[in-house]
C-alpha cells in the first residue's frame, strides 16, 4: 500500500480559511488597522519558510516553525504560533494560516496585494538547523540563503532589506540587536511605506523613497546584515534603486515573498486531500508509520508532550513551546540553555477576556472561551463524511491507499 509520506491532510477549504478574514474574526481584528501583530506575522512566514531550500526540496512555508521555536532566532513567536495552532481545523493547515497571516497583514498595512493559494502540507517535524539568518550574518550566508529561496539579487533585497519596513527589533529576542524593549527599523513599524517626500520636503520633491532604503543608505540601520549587504556593489545597486522607485521595489517585494509563501508547496497547493479510514466518520489521518491518529479536535494526537515545566527541558520535543505557570505569558525550550524562558504572550493579551492557553505535544496553543468557531462547531457535531470534507458521494469511499 502506498502511504504519503507526507500526512495525508483534509484538502484546502477554502471558505473555512476566508472566513479568518471575515471583519468579524478575531484573527483579523488583531491585524486591521494594521498594528505591531502585523510585522510578528510577517516575520513568522520568514521564519517559517527560511528553513527550506528548492536547492534540496526540504523544508518550506511548512508550519515546521511549531516545532523550532527553541531555536535562538525564533525568540519571541512562541505566541503568534500559538494563536494559529488554535485556529487548525480540517481543511485549514497551520501552513496556509501563517502565508494568510503574512499576506494579509502586508495588505493590511498598506502594501501590495500578495496572491495566495491554500492548500499547503504540514511538516511533521522541524527543518535542518543553521538556515534562518540573525542580525550579524554575513554576505555569504545571505547568497546561500537567497540561494536556498531561489531569489534573484533583485528579489533578495526587496525581501531581506525592504520587508523591514515593518516593525523592528525587541530586547527581548534580539539582545544583540537593540537594548530598547521595542526599536523601530525605520521609525514607521507599521506603514509600508514612507516617502522622503512626506518626511523631508525639502530634500526630494518627487520619486516617493521607501524609508527603510533610507536608513540603510545613512547606514543608520540596527542590523548588521543591511550594512553588508549595502557594502556589496550589486546589492547596494538594489538599495538605492529601490529607495527611489517604489514600483519596482513592491513588484520585486511580491515576488520573493510569494516564492517564500509558495516554498517547496507548490506541486501540494490546493490538490491535497484527507482521506478518513473506511467506516469511520470521525477524521483521522495515517502516518507514515501505518498509525492512526485521531483528528477530530484542534491539533493532532501524538506522543511528544513535555510535562513538566523542570529543567533540563528537551529543545529537540515536537513540543518547544508550553503555557507558563503564569498567566499571560508562554516559555519557549531554550536550545542554548536546555531551560524554559519566559515569553509575554502579546496575542493572549490582545483576545479578547475568556481565551485560554492549553498545552499539547505540538507546543502550547490558545482556545477561544465557550463555543468555538462556527466551522469547527460544525464539524465537530457532524456524523457525516459528507459534512466533514464536502466532498462528493462518489470520493468518500476511497482510501487512503489510493494515493
Ligand atoms: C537577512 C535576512 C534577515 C535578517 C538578518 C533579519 C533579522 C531580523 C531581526 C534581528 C529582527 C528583530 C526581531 C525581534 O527582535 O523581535 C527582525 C524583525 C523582523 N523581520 Fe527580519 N530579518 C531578515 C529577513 C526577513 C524577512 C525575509 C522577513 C519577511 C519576509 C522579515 C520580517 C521581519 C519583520 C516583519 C520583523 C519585525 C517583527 C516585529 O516587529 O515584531 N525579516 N528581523
Amino acid at each position: 500500500s502506498s502511504v504519503p509520506a507526507v500526512k495525508p491532510q483534509s484538502k484546502a477549504d477554502l471558505k473555512k480559511i476566508l472566513n479568518l478574514l471575515n471583519s468579524t474574526n478575531i484573527f483579523r481584528q488583531l491585524i486591521e488597522p494594521c498594528s505591531t501583530f502585523n510585522a510578528a506575522w510577517i516575520r513568522t512566514v520568514f521564519h517559517d519558510c527560511g528553513g527550506g531550500s528548492v536547492l534540496d526540496n526540504t523544508g518550506g512555508l511548512d508550519g515546521s516553525l511549531q516545532f523550532e521555536l527553541s531555536r535562538t532566532e525564533n525568540a519571541g513567536l512562541a505566541p503568534t504560533i500559538g494563536f494559529f495552532q488554535s485556529l487548525v481545523e480540517p481543511g485549514v493547515t497551520l501552513s496556509d494560516i501563517i502565508a494568510l497571516g503574512g499576506v494579509a497583514s502586508v495588505a493590511f498595512c498598506g502594501g501590495p496585494l500578495i496572491d495566495y493559494h491554500p492548500g499547503r502540507v504540514d511538516a511533521t517535524v522541524a527543518n535542518p538547523t543553521g538556515r534562518v539568518p540573525s542580525a550579524t550574518s554575513n554576505l555569504q550566508f545571505l547568497r546561500s540563503l537567497s540561494a536556498r529561496l531561489g531569489l534573484y539579487p533583485s528579489e533578495q533585497v526587496a525581501l531581506f532589506q525592504g520587508v523591514h519596513t515593518f516593525g523592528g527589533a525587541h530586547a527581548a529576542n534580539s539582545p544583540e540587536v537593540t537594548n530598547q524593549t521595542f526599536q523601530s527599523f525605520d521609525g514607521t513599524p507599521t506603514v509600508y511605506e514612507i516617502s522622503y517626500r512626506r518626511k523631508a520636503l525639502t530634500k526630494i520633491t518627487s520619486n516617493p523613497s521607501l524609508n527603510i532604503f533610507k536608513v540603510i543608505k545613512e547606514g543608520k540601520s540596527i542590523l548588521g546584515t543591511d550594512h553588508v549587504s549595502f557594502g556589496d556593489p550589486i546589492l547596494k545597486g538594489y538599495i538605492d534603486t529601490y529607495a527611489h522607485d517604489k514600483d519596482l521595489f513592491s513588484k520585486n517585494f511580491v515576488a520573493a515573498f510569494t516564492k517564500c509563501i509558495n516554498l517547496n508547496q507548490n506541486q501540494h497547493l490546493d490538490s491535497v486531500i484527507l482521506v478518513p479510514p473506511t467506516g469511520t466518520a470521525a477524521p483521522h489521518f495515517k502516518t507514515a508509520d501505518d498509525k492512526v491518529y485521531d483528528v477530530s479536535r484542534r491539533g493532532y494526537e501524538a506522543p511528544g508532550t513535555q510535562p513538566e515545566h523542570d529543567t533540563p527541558c528537551d529543545p529537540s520535543s515536537t513540543q518547544s513551546s508550553r503555557c507558563s505557570l503564569e498567566h499571560g505569558y508562554v516559555e519557549t525550550c531554550s536550545e542554548k540553555t536546555r531551560t524554559w524562558t519566559k515569553y509575554k504572550d502579546t496575542v493572549l493579551e490582545a483576545l479578547p477576556a475568556g481565551w485560554e492557553c492549553h498545552d499539547s505535544h505540538k507546543g502550547h496553543y490558545l482556545v477561544p472561551p465557550a463555543a468555538p468557531a462556527k466551522a469547527y462547531a460544525k464539524y465537530r457535531r457532524s456524523e457525516s463524511e459528507e459534512e466533514v470534507y464536502g466532498e462528493p458521494a462518489a470520493k468518500k469511499k476511497r482510501s487512503v491507499d489510493e494515493f
